[in-house]
Formats: structure tokens, C-alpha cells, sequence
């Protein structure tokens, strides 16, 4: 079974617009998890322009399901992480000014630096994953780092869909298969909607996790967030 983690940025995105606490991210958080979400994701940014530093230690005292925690590994990023402690953590390789996550690690060009925060995450019982592009090379690099899981980074098969969905997906199957043979977890998200889900979640062999933000709260504005939920959770089965 795939589990639905929802990223809730974009609730913070809409409450730091008017500087109050309306929509409420603690209140949205629970009421997910009451809908049928199986996991909350945050991934909080260095400017703290939607999730907060504050909020992560806000949502692990109200977090039921799992809880990850998605972010470029810097100082503030790992003694954070490793205050809080949540479920997983997801180390992404942004730079400080992007606008979104634009891509994967380089696990070979950066097996130190990974192997040593993943050490230091595991060593605090936290389960750990990598993004990665959906290279086979790049999962195997991230195996070398001793992470338990890969996050496959979906932008370009959610590009790629509307045109052409078999050949979009063909090297996430590819990336999948060798993580299975590897013996590494597989996750995966970035502009994953109602649209294209289903496809992926049932040719993508061993996905244990889809994390969805952004099509996932605009969906929600048309359709209600709790029957969007559901619709997901129905689309992962
Ligand atoms: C790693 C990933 O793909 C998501 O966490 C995405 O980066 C969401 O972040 P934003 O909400 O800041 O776009
Ligand atoms: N890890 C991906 C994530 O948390 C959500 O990405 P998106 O759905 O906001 O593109």
C-alpha cells in the first residue's frame, strides 16, 4: 500500500499572507489526519516563507501519523531536525533562494557529506531519505550512503504525462526496480495531482510514500479538502 503524506506548506503560504493564524496549520494538520491522511510533510526553507522553524515544533506535539520533515541539510536544518525528531526526514538539495525543489542530489558527487547526516539522523532514530532524480546511477549512490529510503523526484513525469505518460514513467520504473533490488524504500512527490497518481502509483513497484502539497490544496479549493483526501486515498489503492 502506498501511504498519503500531505505537505501542508502551502496552508502556511496562505496563513504568513495576512500575518495571523487564519487558516489555522495546526488545525488543517489534525483535520487531515482525521480525513484519512496517512502522514503530514513540511519542508520548511531558510527564509521561513511558509512552514516555520516554529511550526515543526508546533506540528510534532499534534502529528498522529507520520511525520517528515523535508530539507537542504545545513546546520540550522540538522540541529532542527534532530530537536524535533520526527518520523523521516527527506534531504533535498536546494539552493537558498529557489522557488520549489528543482532537483535531485548528486549521491556520488556528495556520498561524504549524505553518508555523515544520514549517520547522524539514523543514530537519532530517524528514518532518512534521499531525493534523487529517477537515475539508476544516482539511486545506487544514494544505497552507498546507508539511507533507508530514495524520494523520487516526479517533476518530470508530472510534466510529462499529458503528452506522453509511457514514456514519462519509464525511468521512475527503472529507478524503482533498482531501489527494490537494492533493498531501498522508495517515496516519491513533487507536482503529483489527481490527474496523474494513479498512473504512477500502479506501475511504480514498491512505492511506499507519495508526499503531496501544492495540486493537492488547490484541488481542495473546488473539491473540499476531505473529499480530496479521499479521492487520493482512492487512487492509491
Ligand atoms: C521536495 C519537494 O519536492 C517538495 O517538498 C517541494 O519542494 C515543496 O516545497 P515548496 O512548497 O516550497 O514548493
Ligand atoms: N516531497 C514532495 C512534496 O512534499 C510536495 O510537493 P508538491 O506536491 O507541493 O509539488
Amino acid at each position: 500500500m502506498t501511504k498519503l503524506s500531505v505537505n501542508v506548506n502551502k496552508i502556511a503560504t496562505l496563513r504568513n499572507a495576512r500575518g495571523g493564524n487564519v487558516p489555522d496549520l495546526l488545525k488543517v494538520a489534525a483535520d487531515i489526519e482525521r480525513f484519512g491522511g496517512q502522514g503530514i510533510t513540511v519542508h520548511p526553507r531558510p527564509d521561513e516563507r511558509h512552514i516555520r522553524y516554529q511550526d515543526t515544533r508546533d506540528l510534532k506535539k499534534i502529528v498522529t501519523t507520520e511525520f517528515n520533515i523535508e530539507g537542504n541539510p545545513n546546520p540550522k536544518f540538522i540541529d532542527l531536525v534532530l530537536e524535533v525528531l520526527p518520523d523521516q526526514v527527506t534531504l533535498v538539495p536546494d539552493a537558498e533562494d529557489a522557488i520549489t525543489s528543482n532537483a535531485g542530489w548528486d549521491t556520488i558527487k556528495h556520498k561524504d557529506f549524505l553518508t555523515e547526516v544520514i549517520r547522524k539522523f539514523k543514530d537519532a532514530g530517524i528514518r532518512t531519505s534521499i531525493f534523487v532524480d529517477p537515475d539508476t546511477k544516482m539511486v545506487e549512490g544514494a544505497k552507498a550512503t546507508g539511507t533507508d529510503r530514495i524520494e523520487l523526484y516526479t517533476e518530470s513525469y508530472a510534466t510529462g504525462y499529458p503528452s506522453d505518460k509511457k514514456s514519462a514513467i519509464k525511468p521512475f520504473i527503472d529507478a524503482a526496480k533498482k531501489a527494490n533490488e537494492l533493498n531501498i524504500g522508495i517515496n516519491a512527490g513533487h507536482d503529483l495531482s489527481l490527474d496523474n497518481i494513479h498512473y504512477f502509483s500502479q506501475n511504480i513497484p514498491g512505492l511506499l510514500e507519495v508526499s503531496i502539497g501544492h495540486a493537492l490544496i488547490c484541488e481542495s479549493i473546488y473539491l473540499g479538502l476531505d473529499n480530496v483526501v479521499n479521492m487520493y486515498l482512492n487512487k492509491l489503492k
